[in-house]
Order: C-alpha cells, then sequence, then structure tokens
C-alpha cells in the first residue's frame, strides 16, 4: 500500500458532514478586515486551531450552492492554497472557516516591506513560484479561481504564499462584482475572452497570474496605474500589455508577455509555466 503522504485533512473526524463545523467549537477573536462578504475575523477552533472565520452578510452570496460546492473545495489541499476547514451553516450568517493566514494579504504585504522586498527578486520570484504551484494543483483538478490576483493570495510565515478564495467569486450575488460591465469586475485582471464573453478558463486564470506576477515585481503597485477600466478594455483589445517592471528579470517579463497571448491556446498552462519559472530561478539563483 502507498503511504499517505498527506497528513489526514483537518476536517478529519467531524460529524457525518464533515465539511460542517459546530459553531460552539469556534472563538471568534479580532477582526482581520472586512470583503466582498463583510467581516472577516480570527478565531480558534477546538481550542488550539487558529481560524480565519468569514462572516457571510446576508444577500451577498448564493449561500445553498456555496454550501454544496464546500464539499469539493474542502478535498482541494495543497501547501500554497489556503485550506478550507469547513462551514458553519446551519444558521444564518453561514461562516466560512479556512486556516489563518498571519501576515494578511499578499498585496498589502508588498506594498508594507516594499523596500525590503523590491530589492530581494529572488524573493519576489518565490513567491510567485509558490502562487503557480498551488494554480498548477487548481488546474490539475479543473477548478478555475475567476479572480486570482495578489489582493486573493495570503502570506504566511516564513514567506509562505497561498492562494485563497478559489471559485468564490461564483457565488457572489452583486451584478457590480460578476458583470463585466460592473464597477467591481476585476478587469485590469481579465483577458479578451473573458472582457468579451465572460469565458472563464484555466487559460484566463494564466492571463491573471501573468497580472500577479507584474503586481509582485512592481511590489504592489495598480497595473496600468490610474488608468479608468474602459481605457484599459480599450488597451488589451488593441493588445497592448504591461510594461516590464524596473525590478524584474528580463527571462521573468518574457514569462509574463506569454501569459498576455491574445488568443488562450497560446498561453501556456500552469505546469509548463511552474517548469520555467523553477529553469529561470535556478539559473539566476
Ligand atoms: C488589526 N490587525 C491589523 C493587522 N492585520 C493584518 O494585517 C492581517 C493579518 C492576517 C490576515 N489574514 C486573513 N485575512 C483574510 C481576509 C481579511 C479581510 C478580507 C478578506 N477577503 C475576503 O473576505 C474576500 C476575498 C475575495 C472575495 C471574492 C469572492 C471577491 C474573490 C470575497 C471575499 C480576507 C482571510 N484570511 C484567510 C486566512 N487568513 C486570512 C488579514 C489581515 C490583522 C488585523
Amino acid at each position: 500500500t502507498t503511504p499517505c503522504d498527506r497528513a489526514a485533512p483537518a476536517t478529519a473526524g467531524l460529524s457525518h458532514d464533515k465539511w460542517e463545523i459546530d459553531h460552539n467549537e469556534l472563538m471568534l477573536n479580532e477582526e482581520l478586515g472586512s470583503g466582498q462578504f463583510g467581516v472577516v475575523r480570527k478565531g480558534k477552533w477546538r481550542g488550539s486551531i487558529e481560524v480565519a472565520v468569514k462572516m457571510m452578510k446576508e444577500g451577498t452570496m448564493s449561500e445553498d450552492d456555496f454550501i454544496e460546492e464546500a464539499k469539493v473545495m474542502t478535498k482541494l489541499q495543497h501547501t500554497n492554497l489556503v485550506q478550507l476547514y469547513g462551514v458553519c451553516s446551519k444558521k444564518r450568517p453561514i461562516f466560512i472557516v479556512t486556516e489563518y493566514m498571519k501576515y494578511g494579504s499578499l498585496l498589502n504585504h508588498l506594498r508594507r516591506y516594499e523596500t525590503t522586498l523590491c530589492n530581494n527578486r529572488g524573493l519576489l520570484l518565490d513567491m510567485c513560484i509558490q502562487v503557480c504551484k498551488g494554480m498548477a494543483y487548481l488546474e490539475r483538478h479543473n477548478y478555475i479561481h475567476r479572480d486570482l490576483a495578489a489582493r486573493n493570495c495570503l502570506v504566511g510565515t516564513e514567506n509562505i504564499v497561498k492562494v485563497a478564495d478559489f471559485g468564490l467569486a461564483r457565488y457572489v450575488l452583486d451584478d457590480q462584482y460578476t458583470s463585466s460591465g460592473g464597477s467591481k469586475f476585476p478587469i485590469k485582471w481579465a483577458p479578451p475572452e473573458v472582457l468579451n464573453y465572460t469565458r472563464f478558463s484555466s487559460k484566463s486564470d494564466i492571463w491573471a497570474y501573468g497580472v500577479l506576477m507584474w503586481e509582485v515585481f512592481s511590489c504592489g503597485k495598480m497595473p496600468y496605474g490610474r488608468l479608468k477600466n474602459t481605457e484599459v478594455v480599450e488597451r488589451v483589445q488593441k493588445g497592448l500589455i504591461l510594461e516590464q517592471p524596473k525590478a524584474c528579470y528580463k527571462e521573468v517579463y518574457d514569462v509574463m508577455r506569454k501569459c498576455w497571448s491574445h488568443l488562450p491556446e497560446n498561453r501556456p498552462s500552469f505546469r509548463v509555466l511552474k517548469d520555467q519559472l523553477l529553469t529561470i530561478s535556478q539559473r539566476i539563483l
């Protein structure tokens, strides 16, 4: 028998609905911030496990569909994915309980530690590779993120970076966020086929990953600066792409440009990208 090389899922041993967490086993502590769905708080589960708890504001999410999907999400387990431990769905608001990441979003981390990080290109490349590993795992499981960006990745101890909120975008009810014409739609991370037909795929995640790499090597700058969404759509349709960040290796920028190929089929897969980035990092580090 092959040794099970993965620790038993943290949700193992729960009630028969192993994705259901008993809210009596949760203790809520300080607020970590608020997102699309309302407040997120730090917490303790079963007295010792540090968790982040998203308290879903009523009417912000199609809850029943999400609870159904949570069963699948809890099975997605990788060192570079923020682990979904489960949900408290027996009462409203529902809670989404995940592993806790101590240093918050990658975007805020890049901005907070810009001076040290921006001079450590090896660390920036390592962060990109970690995100790529998490995304290659999702790609292997035919799972599309739909809102990959530095703001939706999280940083833990020892500069570990994990992809968060994968697939969650499908359950947002706010059409300012879901429709490509809406004010909250992540236009600057969207490829032409998403802007024109909202056609999401792992290849649209690849485009977003290219923008995430640009964010990392720009230490948290806003892509396309202060350009309005309409101006960005026009540029992307014309094939104009983001410029090479100052701190960026030439070979790394060449990888970004491949992620921004106009046609999805001309973009690399995360599996291929991971090997390319590892080869570059071995050559330059
Ligand atoms: C007062 N202190 C200030 C310093 N501080 C931090 O900087 C800080 C430290 C750790 C943090 N950790 C986490 N923070 C969050 C968190 C915090 C606020 C907002 C959010 N984001 C969301 O709730 C959210 C994100 C994306 C989406 C869509 C569907 C649009 C893709 C919907 C909702 C997450 C989630 N986490 C999951 C695991 N760990 C964390 C967050 C912040 C902690 C608080």
